[in-house]
């Protein structure tokens, strides 16, 4: 069976981070495995408090993994600060998996910190390690400097974040308030990855799902365009099917027989 690693946070609630990757990761079909960066106390509606994971033991989860299980993918997520960032690194230089989907975490949804604000340049430092960064539009902003507003503000982003060194950008739209397309770009060639919205509250946790199933598809051995689009087929299946619970925005669904469905029915 193919594998798939998360580095992130853990979400209380189950919506989100560790959760929401290890739910992606079977429902897409990959044994999945987690390095805990941080532990949030959260649930739909907030972030109430979070204890960063000591770096050596954070070191000590990569190389336990590394060193005895085949990883086939890797999905980074929340990692707070500096030396966290850090240590991630020197694991990845150090083991140099395959494949590495970056989601640049910064805040949740209902504001709350998950990347310290100065440890932004240190995440940088990361970019050139991805094979693909998935960066919502506040945190494109951040990354560039840029104000995005449309397909065009979406397009000079991705070049812009492209120059820090990284492969492959895919910039999520679901934070415009057209339609949720999202743009990929190889540095070469954009590729509109169209959506249609769902009109729901329940979107907790929609940006580590899209990154955990990439990264579960590349697992698999698709290519990274395909591993986007069957990606973005799965997180618009578990958006449209998301779940009412809790009194904030509830979680999506990852359940495989709805996408499977859906992705027999597109092709
Ligand atoms: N209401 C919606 N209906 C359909 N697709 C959506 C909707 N909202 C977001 N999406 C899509 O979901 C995916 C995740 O995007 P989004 O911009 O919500 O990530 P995010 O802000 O990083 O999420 P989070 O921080 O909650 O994990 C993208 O493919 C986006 O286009
Ligand atoms: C732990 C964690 N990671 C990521 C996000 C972003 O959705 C969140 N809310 N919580």
């Amino acid at each position: 069976m193919k594998t798939a690693l998360t580095i992130a946070g853990s979400d209380s609630g189950g919506g989100a981070g560790i959760q929401a990757d290890l739910k992606a990761f079977s429902a897409n079909g990959v044994y999945g495995m987690s390095v805990i960066t941080a532990v949030t106390a959260q649930n739909t509606v907030e972030v109430r408090s979070v204890q960063d994971i000591d770096t050596d033991i954070i070191r000590d989860q990569i190389e336990a993994v590394f060193d005895d299980i085949q990883v086939d993918a890797v999905k980074i997520g929340m990692l707070s600060k500096p030396e966290t960032i850090e240590v991630v690194i020197e694991g990845l230089k150090k083991y140099k998996p395959s494949f590495i989907v970056l989601d640049p975490v910064m805040v949740s949804k209902g504001g709350h910190h998950l990347l310290q604000p100065e440890a932004v340049e240190k995440l940088k430092e990361l970019l050139p390690l991805a094979t693909v960064i998935t960066p919502n539009i506040p945190e494109a902003e951040v990354l560039t400097g840029l104000t995005i507003t449309n397909l065009d503000d979406m397009k000079k982003a991705c070049e812009k974040i492209y120059e820090l060194g990284v492969k492959t950008v895919l910039l999520k739209g679901g934070h415009l308030n057209s339609e949720p397309n999202d743009l990929f770009y190889d540095g070469q060639t954009f590729h509109l990855i169209e959506g249609k919205r769902f009109y729901t509250k329940n979107t907790h946790g929609t940006g580590c799902t899209l990154s955990a199933a990439i990264a579960a598809n590349l697992a698999k051995g698709m290519s990274l365009l395909d591993a986007v689009q069957k990606a973005k087929c799965y997180i618009s299946v578990a958006i449209e099917h998301s779940l009412d619970l809790g009194h904030g925005h509830g979680p999506t669904h990852h359940f495989y027989q709805l996408y499977k469905k859906e992705l027999a029915f597109n092709e």
